[in-house]
């Protein structure tokens, strides 16, 4: 079945956006598992705008689900903080700078030789990688040749397009999964998933390992809870 890991950016935004420590990132972290939530992710930004890098150290201190950190690969200080905290997996990301939220894919093929290089650096450190790719069969290729674990399909189209057309809407997702497995590679999916497109999401979608969700299911959260919120995420994902 697909995993759920919840992504707790958002927290540390309310948090920091008072600059204290109400709510508390690590309790509502141990409570998001205590609820159900069967990862903890997390995306610090070289701005530190949501998750700081003393949260990460914090947090990996106490999690006993699996610990995802997303981020810039081409920053040093991301790199040095992901070989320090040694999460279960590292999801590489290339944001630009300045970027509002992530909003592409990596081009596998372009980036080839670079990416098999810092794979190489986590992969020797004991971390799973995952690159984050948009659903272009090209690129899901290029992902295999890098070495990776997994790959993270970047959902924000799928999310933009169900409303109006569910079924063209996962279509390029299911074909890229399809080429993922083929290839050996595992598959992670995230961004703007939510409680309405989730479940057809995973139901189309063949060999879906773990899916991260934050902004929405945060937002969710306000009106139903975290608890009952996490329990009706992780209900999307049976069948
Ligand atoms: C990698 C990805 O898809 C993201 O969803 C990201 O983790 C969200 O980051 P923000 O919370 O900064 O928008
Ligand atoms: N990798 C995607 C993620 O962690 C959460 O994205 P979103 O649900 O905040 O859009």
């Amino acid at each position: 079945m697909t995993r759920l890991s919840v992504n707790i950016n958002k927290i540390a935004t309310l948090r920091n956006s008072r600059g204290g420590n109400n709510p508390d990132l690590v309790k509502a972290a141990l409570d998001c598992e205590r609820f159900g939530a069967e990862g903890i992710t997390v995306h610090p930004r070289p701005d530190e705008r949501h998750i700081r890098y003393a949260d990460v150290r914090a947090l990996k201190k106490v999690l006993t689900t699996e610990f995802n950190i997303e981020g810039n690969c081409t920053e040093q200080k991301f790199i040095d903080l992901v070989l320090e905290v040694r999460p279960a997996q590292v999801t590489l990301v290339p944001d630009a700078e300045g970027q509002l939220t992530s909003d592409h894919g990596w081009d596998t093929l372009r980036h080839r030789d670079y990416l098999v290089g810092i794979i190489k650096v986590f992969k020797d450190a004991g971390i799973r990688t995952s690159i984050f790719v948009d659903p272009v069969i090209a690129m899901v290729e290029g992902a295999a040749e890098t070495g990776t674990d997994r790959i993270e399909l970047y959902t924000a189209d799928y999310a933009h397009r169900y409303h109006q057309d569910k079924d063209a809407a996962v279509a390029p997702y299911a074909a890229a999964a399809r080429k993922a497995v083929e290839l050996g590679l595992g598959l992670n999916a995230g961004h703007d998933l939510d409680l309405h497109n989730l479940h057809w999401f995973a139901g189309q979608v063949p060999g879906l390992l773990e899916v991260s969700i934050g902004h929405a299911l945060i937002s969710d959260a306000l009106y139903l809870g975290l608890e009952n919120t996490i329990q009706l995420y992780r209900r999307q994902l049976q069948f």
